[in-house]
């Protein structure tokens, strides 16, 4: 990802994500490291500013491309690993918990902290969640809207290594692939899809009632003011 400062994911990065996911599918790709340009943050998630004031047709297609996204990310065929050499809050979670493997590095927080925003994960984020830490830790998470430190992420099973610093983390991604190099593809990819199958089904099944549900929140004058006031507060900070 390259979208400075923060890699955040409007809708154009989301498209191209999803053209970028598209393209190593046709070549036929043998895996997939996602990982960020910024040396301090993996993705700061949603675009905040395209849920502020919206059009609702431009809405609307935010989070169907969103969507696309996040379908095509969760069920590659090819091996996935997320080398997280930055901050994941919220959507860069998401990002982070849809790979196969997940390498960090220390000191950066990941988590779905929506409900610290005042917003809700949707159930889709939240199955990502569960379907790596567990029905218990991701439910006590997802309510608090926790930010897991790498230690914490660690021990809770969000990621599966530490790397000292950024190369580390690449490397060990790296190794992650080569391990997974001589599996038989079929196999494989049959595999993966079995274990996340319901969790695509359940969005594929639901897309449209996901939409409303998204449009309908955001567009409240009470959502609208919190998410005002949380720009302001991140620009505040950078200003
Ligand atoms: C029903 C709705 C369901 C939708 C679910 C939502 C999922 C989401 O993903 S919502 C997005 C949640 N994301 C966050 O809360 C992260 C907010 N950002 C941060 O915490 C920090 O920016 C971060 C730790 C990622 C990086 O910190 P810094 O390196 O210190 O950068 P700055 O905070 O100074 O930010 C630089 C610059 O980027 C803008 N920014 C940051 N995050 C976002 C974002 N998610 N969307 C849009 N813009 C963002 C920030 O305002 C600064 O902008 P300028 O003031 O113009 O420089």
């Amino acid at each position: 990802m390259n979208r400075p400062p923060v890699n955040s994911l409007n809708t154009e990065h989301l498209e191209q994500l999803h053209r970028a996911l598209v393209r190593l599918e046709n070549e036929k790709c043998r895996g997939m490291i996602l990982s960020s340009s910024s040396p301090t943050v993996f993705s700061a998630g949603l675009d905040i500013r395209e849920m502020y004031k919206p059009e609702l047709e431009k809405a609307r297609k935010f989070w169907r491309t969103l969507q696309d996204m996040w379908l095509k990310l969760y069920s590659t065929p090819y091996p996935t690993v997320a080398a997280i050499h930055g901050h994941a809050p919220a959507g860069g979670c998401l990002l982070a918990l849809s790979c196969e493997y997940r390498v960090i590095v220390p000191n950066v927080k990941i988590g779905l902290n929506e409900t610290q925003l005042g917003i809700v994960a949707p159930q889709w984020f939240q199955d990502c969640m569960r379907n790596v830490i567990g029905e218990r830790q991701a439910e006590k998470a997802l309510i608090a809207g926790h930010m897991f430190n790498t230690e914490q992420a660690l021990q809770v099973g969000l990621v599966d290594e530490v790397a000292a610093d950024k190369a580390a983390c690449i490397a060990r991604a790296e190794a992650f692939l080569a391990s997974q190099a001589n599996l038989p593809l079929l196999a494989r990819k049959t595999v993966k899809l079995g274990f996340r199958n319901s969790t695509l089904s359940r969005l594929m099944t639901g897309r449209e009632a996901d939409t409303k549900i998204f449009i309908e929140y955001i567009f409240q004058p009470k959502v609208q003011k919190g998410i005002e006031l949380y720009l302001q507060s991140l620009s505040k900070k950078s200003g």
